[in-house]
């Protein structure tokens, strides 16, 4: 068998913007990057090629790719990539070339580029095995049989330009009607008061179920905010209180668990199994009903991913307590194969990026993939379009 080679990896940016906001930051200036990994193995007269995105909410770091990144992979010899076999690529061996030289600590943006090709390795590592990625995954990876379909909830509810509670409420019932029995909304861009109208008015979509409701203020809030915000909010018996404060202000989180009953979720802007540690370590996270909301993606990749999930079981958490931030079909693959709790979705936002395969139905908040070899982006027309043009 010859070593399968990458022979050229093409980089670009596309915007993701719109006019929402969550409490710390808007999006009208959001982008991510794509990538286009081109290998020399030919199927059907074509290359094969493996195709990557940064999930929303870190901008575009094609600086770093075209810098340091790419060029480690492409100057490396194809055995340093592959596996041992030289059936396919391996993104774990990968992963060591691409973090040549660079020191550990201070990750955010460098995390996000190596996770961005880690995607496309992934992709291409199963499009050369010809298997979908979450079957590929489960077969070198996973934990069992791969479950069939993953729990999704709609991540919505910003905050945007006259937007009030009517047309909050109209958001819920549109999600309710693509299939999603668990919502999440914004709050902390708000004042309390404000915050538990908005909340009030989705409860009373939701039939008053605040089990069915999620709220996350995107770290905004300082220790006596987050209290004062639980205090108001525990009576609801809500799904989940995410990103209270500061997300390296573990001290503060650990505090808040102690006055909190309820669940709470972070992790979206941990970026490392380092980080995640120190969750573990000194937040006062409770494996019994907290949340776990790691971006594989953001978080230098499913190489690293894996990484974090290794120590979780060390330390006693299910798999099951973790939901990754991002909603899309790598994250979808991710949730299926290594069997967590489920995955985010955002209907309508982020696109082309975000969501599923076009030919995807929620049903009571459950979502299943598609066949397709890799992850299956030839299922979601418009970005296949963007990831073509990177190449052809
Ligand atoms: O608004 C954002 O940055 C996205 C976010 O927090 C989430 O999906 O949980
Ligand atoms: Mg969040």
């Amino acid at each position: 068998m010859t070593v399968p080679k990458i022979v050229a990896i093409h980089e670009g940016t596309v915007p993701i913007s719109s006019s929402i906001s969550n409490a710390f930051i808007s999006f009208r200036d959001m982008d991510c990057s794509v990538v286009a990994v081109v290998s020399d193995v030919i199927r059907d007269g074509e290359p094969v090629v493996g195709y990557g995105f940064n999930s929303n909410g870190r901008y575009s770091v094609g600086e770093i790719l075209r810098r340091r990144i790419i060029p480690r992979l492409l100057q490396a010899d194809p055995s340093e990539l592959s596996t041992e076999d030289y059936s396919t690529v391996d993104p774990a061996r990968a992963w060591d070339v691409m973090m040549r030289n660079e020191k550990p600590g201070g990750h955010g943006e460098r995390s996000v580029a190596v996770g961005v090709i880690d995607m496309a390795l992934f992709d291409l590592a199963a499009k050369l095995a010809g298997q979908p990625l979450y079957r590929w995954l489960a077969d070198n990876h996973g934990v069992g049989e791969p479950d069939s379909d993953v729990f999704v909830y709609a991540a919505g509810g910003y905050y945007a330009p006259g937007k009030g509670l009517r047309e909050l409420q109209d958001e819920i019932r549109g999600f309710l009607g693509l299939g999603y029995r668990i919502v999440k909304i914004k709050i902390g861009g708000a004042d309390l008061a404000e915050d538990l109208k908005r909340i009030e008015a989705v409860l009373e979509v939701l039939g008053g179920d605040g089990s069915r409701l999620a709220v996350d203020a995107n770290g905004r809030f300082d220790l006596r905010t987050a209290l004062r915000y639980g205090e108001a909010l525990e009576p609801y018996g809500l799904f989940w209180y995410e990103e209270p404060g500061d997300p390296l202000d573990y001290a503060a989180h650990a505090v808040l668990a102690e006055e909190y009953s309820g669940t709470l979720a972070t992790g979206e802007n941990l970026f490392s199994r380092t980080d995640a540690r120190n969750l573990l370590r000194y937040a006062g996270m409770r494996p019994d009903r907290d949340i776990i909301q790691i971006d594989p993606v953001l978080s230098y990749g499913l190489v690293e991913y894996l990484r974090v999930l290794d120590l979780l079981r060390q330390q006693g958490w299910s798999t099951r307590r973790c939901v990754p931030h991002g909603g899309h079909q790598f994250s979808l693959h991710i949730a299926a194969a290594l069997r967590l709790g489920g995955n985010e979705s955002y209907p309508g936002e982020f696109q082309p990026t975000g969501g599923f395969a076009d030919s995807a139905v929620v049903r009571d908040s459950r979502v299943g993939l598609t066949e397709s070899p890799g992850i299956g982006f030839e299922d979601k027309a418009k970005l296949f379009e963007v990831f073509r043009r990177l190449h052809t």
